[in-house]
């Protein structure tokens, strides 16, 4: 039976005959082949369906290994700040392994679903009127002096766990891809799959694909090359104006001759709707900026005709019932009627 990362990974990763195996049993998330988009596009299209992790974000993989390290280290509590998912992630993973997680959300900038989650799971919720990076600045200041381990990205060991997503696609596909088109935020999560591919490379002789990252207009500090200090987008997950993984993520780009490119809310809501209707998958907005990116680089060349792509998803449609509702136009047909819905159904 599949018993989780730590286990599966195990030589891959910092743990010791100390660190607690615990587990929802995270990881091992299905390489969807897209096919519509990939008649449409012309290239080999996947879809990693992170959506498929215990709390339906890739932040389960990072933050099982962060606990576990912190738990070994005799911590009784952690904190987090969150844009929603690191925080649902956190509390579940807290509450597995039987400690306290704070989380700082920014105030009305948080998905439904994912404050579900947090609130659920059992943590203590603490809400700033302010946005992500504030509430990162915070709780980096906290963490300095109070006793609780801070579980945010720039915890080497999220990063340690993330990159087995990177390991899992490499043997999904039997190789690495030519590209792997991923979201970036806090860009912990394109760091941790170019270590993942660096080393999977190492180890298992792969190639290394070009890492394709894309952050949303409105929050696109890395593009821009400038702190966004008051970031804007639908996707409130990557609303995100001052990477802490900022350089790591250059890095990545730059050593995988890749690209870190911007896309709109429109580019980012039409390749949402196009995934789910097309390809029958339903991811969050944030998700759909790796795919709004696929789409934009297949247009400009940056993708070309019939190259193997990876499209990370990250989190689950299901995390932001709203946008779902809000973004996309259908009738409901109120009916009591049987005969009424037979002649519905016989309209076609
Ligand atoms: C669905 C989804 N897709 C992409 C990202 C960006 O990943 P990074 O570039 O590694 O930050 C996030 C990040 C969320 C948080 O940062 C948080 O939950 O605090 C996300 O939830």
């Amino acid at each position: 039976m599949y018993e989780g990362l730590l286990k599966h990974y195990k030589e891959y990763l910092p743990v010791t005959e100390k660190t607690p195996l615990i587990s929802l049993a995270e990881g091992n998330t299905p390489l969807i082949p897209l096919n519509n988009l990939s008649k449409e596009l012309g290239i080999t299209l996947y879809g990693k369906y992170e959506g498929l992790n215990p709390t339906g974000s890739f932040k389960d993989r990072g933050m099982v290994m962060a606990v576990a390290k912190a738990v070994e280290e005799g911590a009784k509590a952690i904190v987090c700040a969150s844009t929603g998912n690191t925080s649902a992630a956190a509390a579940a993973y807290a509450t597995r392994a039987g400690i306290k997680a704070y989380v700082v959300i920014p105030d009305g900038k948080i998905a439904m679903g994912k404050l579900a989650q947090a609130i659920v799971y059992g943590a203590d919720i603490i809400s700033i009127p302010g946005n992500f990076d504030e509430a990162l600045k915070a709780v980096r200041e906290i963490a300095k002096t109070e006793a609780v381990a801070l579980v945010n990205s720039v915890n080497p060991y999220r990063l340690e766990g993330q990159k087995t997503a990177a390991f899992e696609i490499c043997q999904q596909l039997e190789k690495a891809p030519d590209v792997l088109a991923i979201p970036v935020g806090n860009a912990g999560n394109i760091s941790a799959y170019w270590k993942g591919f660096k080393e999977w490379h190492d180890k298992q002789g792969t190639s290394l694909p070009r890492m394709h990252g894309f952050e949303a207009e409105g929050a696109a500090a890395i593009v821009k090359g400038a702190v966004i200090e008051e970031p804007e987008t639908i996707a409130t997950a990557i609303r995100i104006g001052n990477p802490a993984s900022w350089k790591l993520a250059e890095a990545a780009r730059d050593e995988s001759k890749g690209f870190i490119d911007a896309v709109t809310d429109e580019e980012i809501l039409n390749a949402y709707r196009k995934v789910a209707a097309q390809d029958g998958v339903f991811i969050e907005p944030g998700s759909a900026a790796s795919l709004a990116g696929v789409i934009q680089h297949v247009k400009n060349g940056k993708i070309r005709p019939g190259e193997t792509v990876v499209a990370v998803f990250t989190g689950n449609g299901l995390k932001d019932p709203d946008t779902a509702i809000q973004a996309t136009e259908v009738a409901i047909h109120k009916m009591s009627d049987l005969e009424e819905m037979r002649q519905h159904l016989r309209k076609g």
